[in-house]
């Protein structure tokens, strides 16, 4: 799976917002000003096979909850949109907030949504290892998905099922056949899509962002269970709410952010 637990122990917490990052023109994540994007007639669809089989765990890292998927052959890829080469998807993670107000890292026209599902992946055409990628410009490609609050997601429950046993950071539970196709929109050739970052530690400008116009629908009861993880391990005195664990907008600098659709 892609985020080694080795690499990220060194990793700061997130919002601790570093002073200056290299280059650092190409940060995300940012808003979407939908006047201001451009239709791109060359942006083909997306190619998304998934199989749930490559599903191995969930991990609370100390951040969010990571789904993991096994990335060791090209069973779970994306290809396609703006993409020119095929990348493995090797987890997804939501970021969201203390209440239904706020929560998302991307905003559209200054809208913010309760949470956003990030599903990354990393070019396997050009690397052998994430790691490997993801220090390297488009390395990764990360589908991004608003959620809203309205009916339940059934294909979620079985996640927010498996929650409680990863509610302490550093805990990891196996889960196993979760399609990541089901938390998607169904229309996934409207999106908006630009060059960006991480939006955690270490921030390397490595992403092509593919941000879905349409949101998916979640429960009220479902996303209260993401606010019940923790930020904090099971040995520390002062327990501490796993909530409002986005980053804050970026500068554009000049970037051009293209919509697939007019
Ligand atoms: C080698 C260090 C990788 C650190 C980032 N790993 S990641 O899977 O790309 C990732 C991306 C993102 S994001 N929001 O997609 O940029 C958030 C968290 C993580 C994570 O691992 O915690
Ligand atoms: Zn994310």
């Amino acid at each position: 799976a892609c985020s080694s637990k080795l690499l990220l122990s060194r990793v700061h917490p997130m919002w601790q917002e570093p002073l200056a990052i290299p280059g650092g023109d190409r940060q995300s994540p940012i808003d979407i000003v939908v006047r201001k994007s451009v239709f791109d007639p060359q942006l083909r669809p997306l190619k998304v096979q998934y199989d749930p089989r490559t599903c191995q765990q969930i991990w609370n890292n100390g951040y969010s909850f990571l789904v993991e998927y096994d990335d060791t052959t090209d069973k779970s890829t994306l290809k396609g949109g703006p993409l020119e080469d095929q990348f493995r998807l090797c987890q997804f993670h939501f970021h969201w907030g203390e209440n239904n107000a706020w929560g998302s890292e991307h905003s559209i026209d200054r809208r913010l949504y309760p949470a956003e599902l990030h599903l990354v992946h990393w070019n396997s055409d050009k690397y052998s290892l994430f790691e490997e990628a993801v220090i390297e410009e488009n390395g990764l490609a990360v589908i991004a998905v608003f959620l809203k609050i309205g009916k339940r997601h059934e294909g979620l429950q079985k996640l927010v099922d498996a929650l409680p046993a990863v509610r302490h950071k550093d805990s990891v539970v196996e889960f196993t056949k979760f399609d990541p196709a089901c938390l998607l929109p169904e229309k996934i050739d409207d999106y908006w899509t630009y060059a960006g970052s991480l939006t955690t530690p270490p921030l390397t400008e490595a992403v092509t962002w593919i941000v879905m116009k349409q949101h998916v629908e979640v429960s009220h009861d479902q996303l209260a269970v993401f606010r019940s993880l923790l930020f904090t391990s099971a040995e520390e005195q002062v327990q501490r709410s796993m909530v409002n664990n986005f980053r804050v907008q970026q500068a554009l600098k000049g970037r051009t952010v293209r919509s697939s659709f007019t």
